[in-house]
């Protein structure tokens, strides 16, 4: 008799990650892991490299050398060895990303923009907006379901950006700056929302941040320099 198989836990393992550009050395040998249910935070200096690392664990960028590979139900998946349209499915299928400025659709309503990746993996639009104020009231934006981006405060349209993010199930949620262009206090509270609603699930997030108190909110901080790991604190 066979028993049925037990889903691996959705996780990120890099290795050795190397990245140059012309003469500037973005990751001099970067090995990281992310366990699900986790929360990193990358720090360091402008032009540490933290942005390029973020985006070669994506798969939105190929490392020069080195390994990233996504543990997913049926074993690991190695991403750099994927080809471009590969990784272009995986982003929208297995990822989210949320980034400073959330990059939402300004003629779409908020419910429309969060229904949108899902229905670009072919869920029909009234299931995927039924899903979509799901998210939006788990955010605690019930009610906003309508309301065009335009018509949100910055906080207000930040959680609809990570709703977004949240709407295929992404085993990875990377953020860039998601916090850096909004007031320390709707900050504490979208990084809340962001971290809750990514780990509740076992999910794992990855985020880049130049604000400490930020950091101090994910569970890891790494910090870089000159495209390596110089420092790892875990914070419970
Ligand atoms: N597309 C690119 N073309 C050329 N150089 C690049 C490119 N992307 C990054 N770099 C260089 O690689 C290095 C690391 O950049 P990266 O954006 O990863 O740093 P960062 O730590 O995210 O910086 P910041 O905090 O300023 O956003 C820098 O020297 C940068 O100039």
């Amino acid at each position: 008799m066979t028993s049925a198989p037990t889903a691996a836990p959705p996780a990120i393992v890099a290795s050795a990650l190397t990245k140059t550009y012309g003469p500037s050395v973005a990751l001099a040998g970067i090995d990281f892991r992310v366990a699900p249910g986790e929360s990193v935070a990358i720090m360091g200096a402008s032009g540490s490299g933290k942005t390029t690392l973020l985006h070669c664990l994506a798969g939105i960028v190929a490392p020069d050398s080195g390994s990233v590979s996504l543990a997913t139900a049926t074993g690991p998946l190695e991403i750099t060895a994927l080809d471009e349209a590969g990784r272009s499915r995986l982003r929208r299928e297995a990822f989210g990303f949320v980034f400073q400025q959330g990059l939402l659709l300004p003629e779409l309503t908020a419910v429309e923009n969060v229904a949108l990746p899902l229905m670009l993996t072919g869920v029909d639009r009234r299931a995927a907006e039924q899903t979509a104020a799901m998210w939006l009231a788990a955010l605690g934006l019930a009610g906003y379901e309508t309301r065009r981006i335009g018509q949100l405060s910055g906080g207000q349209a930040q959680r609809v950006a990570i709703a977004r993010a949240q709407t295929t199930g992404a085993a990875v949620v990377f953020a860039d700056e998601p916090t850096g262009a909004l007031d320390s206090q709707t900050s504490a509270e979208v990084m809340d929302a962001l971290i809750r609603s990514t780990t509740e699930r076992g999910r794992s997030l990855v985020v880049v941040t130049h604000d400490e108190t930020v950091a101090a909110r994910c569970s890891r901080v790494l910090r870089l320099a000159d495209g390596r790991i110089v420092d790892e604190v875990s914070t419970r």
